[in-house]
């Protein structure tokens, strides 16, 4: 199996990045392979942080993205070996990102885990997506037409 065609770079969106810390010149995130889905997300650290087990923590990453268009937003989410070896995730689960936020992105970080975790400085910490969204307008109505499955839910329809 090869890599799946890349998007040709025109038709990628740009977003702005403001660098907040000179540093991160040598660590910008970057599409690890054509077809990955997420960029990783450094932790800007001056020195290695421990994370006891139950700790939580809000780490700079030293980017502020601009997305500026309503018409997407973006993720922050665990890397899976940090999260399933490590126990390190995020104390929000997921991180959303608006798109007119134009703060610094920071990764709430979460060691669930029973073992104290040494976090380094620019080590690679999560990973952030970009993802299309669509906004709605909401219709206030006393009633729904009847579907198939009305109002059953939470495993109504049994396991297997
Ligand atoms: O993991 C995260 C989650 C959020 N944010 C930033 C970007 C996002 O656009 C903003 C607000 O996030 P959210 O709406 O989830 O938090 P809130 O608690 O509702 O804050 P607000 O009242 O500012 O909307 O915080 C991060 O940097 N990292
Ligand atoms: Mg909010």
């Amino acid at each position: 199996m090869t890599d799946t065609t890349p998007s040709p770079p025109s038709v990628r969106p740009r977003l702005e990045v403001k660098l907040l810390d000179e540093r991160l010149r040598d660590y910008l995130p970057r599409y690890a392979t054509l077809g990955s889905a997420g960029m990783d997300l450094r932790a800007l650290l001056d020195e290695p942080l421990t994370l006891e087990p139950g700790q939580c923590e809000l780490i700079r990453t030293g980017l502020a993205v601009h997305i500026g268009d309503p018409g997407l937003a973006g993720l922050i989410l665990p890397r899976s070996g940090l999260g399933h070896k490590h126990g390190i995730v995020l104390g929000n689960l997921v991180g959303l990102i608006d798109s007119d936020y134009q703060g610094e992105l920071m990764i709430s970080t979460w060691n669930r885990g029973s073992a104290p975790f040494v976090l380094e400085p620019f080590e690679r910490l999560a990973q952030y997506v970009l993802v299309p969204v669509i906004q709605a307008e909401l219709d206030v109505v006393d009633r729904f037409e009847a579907s198939l499955r009305g109002e059953d839910g939470f495993g109504s329809s049994g396991r297997h």
